[in-house]
């Protein structure tokens, strides 16, 4: 039996977008769905009950992180990183490219893997294929994720077109170094920049070789929302109707809706969890800075639509009060609200395909949201 199964339920007649179940060791996942960002095993200043109660049914953490700290082999005596954490639900990792790119320095690509020093103590240290597979098998993540290189953005085609045969010869030197394929799923990421011929060579390429799922990689690097959408446009119809398809480090509210509506059913991004914590929120209206001046006196709730732990109990005078005050709680409080903004959001748009109306809620969405942007 594999480790991770979709289950198609239902595409919204209006839009592209599918209702379905991802099945994995620890747990299903309902999608389209948003996954928390826990870099370093913990979702910042969120407790596993707190993630629970929020309806959290997956979340992230990093191959590059936790083999940097602790060590993937403390993590590994410890049990693996869901007793490590205490989350007892389905955990994906990514593979740690993405992040030596984006993280460290004196970093050098060969066909063997990457030569890096680590961000925290200058330290030399080398990731490849077979190293990002014993780091996530040591973590014991229900989702793995293939050592790839994301291209910079722009990036010359001959560059890209190097980089995406590279990475699909690091995918098969992942499959081969795959150790326990009934417990834990390998998904592979696409690549080819914002060339579609690429994509394209990338997708063939990949979907050749029966990955359990796949990753849209290569986005969200620093090009327009709008030619992010034209490439999903024509990616994604490259990829299997049968198996999960993630995207990379998207996670604005726009970006999770237009990313659905062409068929994705799997997102991550630092977004809320970072803004939060300089005081920036995510409401029904758009996004509100909850530490400027202008609610020094607003009694009212974050967002009155809302019915999180924070809207239900704490007003945006008080929310600013201890975000000026540099108060932890405060950092909780907007996080908290945040993630339950996103994790709702996207039930919202699971309850849309249900009722084959996903375009209508995409435009009520926007109707109400970014009235404070302006
Ligand atoms: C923000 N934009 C973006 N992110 C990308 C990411 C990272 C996705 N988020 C992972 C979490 C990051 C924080 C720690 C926990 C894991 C990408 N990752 C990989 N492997 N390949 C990409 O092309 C790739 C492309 C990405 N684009
Ligand atoms: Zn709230």
């Amino acid at each position: 039996m594999a480790a991770i199964t979709y289950e198609h339920i239902k595409t919204c007649k209006q839009s592209g977008a599918r209702l379905g179940r991802v099945h994995t060791p620890h747990g299903i996942i309902e999608t389209p769905t948003f996954m928390p960002v826990g870099t370093q095993a913990t979702v910042k200043t969120m407790a596993p009950e707190e993630l629970k109660q929020m309806d959290a049914q997956i979340i992230l953490s990093n191959t590059y992180h936790l083999f940097l700290r602790p060590g993937h082999d403390i993590v590994r005596e410890a049990g693996g990183l869901h007793k490590f954490m205490n989350w007892d639900r389905p955990i994906l990792t990514d593979s740690g490219g993405f992040q030596v790119f984006s993280l460290s320095d004196m970093r050098k690509i060969t066909e063997e893997g990457v030569h890096f020093r680590s961000h925290l103590n200058g330290d030399k240290k080398f990731l490849s294929p077979e190293v990002a597979m014993e780091v996530q098998n040591a973590l014991g993540s229900d989702i793995m994720m293939a050592f790839d290189e994301c291209p910079p953005y722009p990036a010359e085609y001959d560059y890209v077109k190097k980089s995406l045969e590279r990475t699909t010869r690091w995918a098969e030197r992942c499959l081969k170094a795959h150790a326990r394929p009934e417990d834990q799923g390998l998904f592979a990421i696409v690549q080819g920049g914002m060339y579609e011929d690429l994509r394209r060579q990338s997708a063939a390429d990949l979907t050749s070789m029966d990955f359990p799922g796949y990753a849209i990689g290569g986005l969200s690097v620093g090009e327009s929302k709008q030619i992010m959408y034209d490439v999903l446009d024509y990616t994604v119809p490259l990829l299997p109707q049968n198996k999960p398809r993630y995207l990379m480090g998207v996670g604005s509210p726009d970006a999770l809706l237009e990313g659905a509506i062409r068929g994705v059913d799997m997102f991550d991004c630092v977004l809320p969890t970072r803004i939060a914590r300089n005081g920036t929120t995510m409401t029904s209206q758009g996004r509100l800075v909850v530490r400027n001046a202008q609610y020094a006196r607003d009694f009212g709730p974050l967002d009155p639509e809302c019915n999180c732990y924070t809207c239900r109990n704490y007003s945006r005078a008080y929310l600013r009060h201890l975000i000026k005050a540099d108060e932890t709680f405060g950092l909780r409080l907007t996080t908290y609200h945040n993630l339950q903004f996103l994790l709702d959001l996207m039930r919202k748009v699971r309850e849309a395909i249900r009722e084959d109306r996903l375009l209508d809620f995409r435009d009520e969405f926007f109707a109400q949201y970014g009235l404070y942007d302006n």
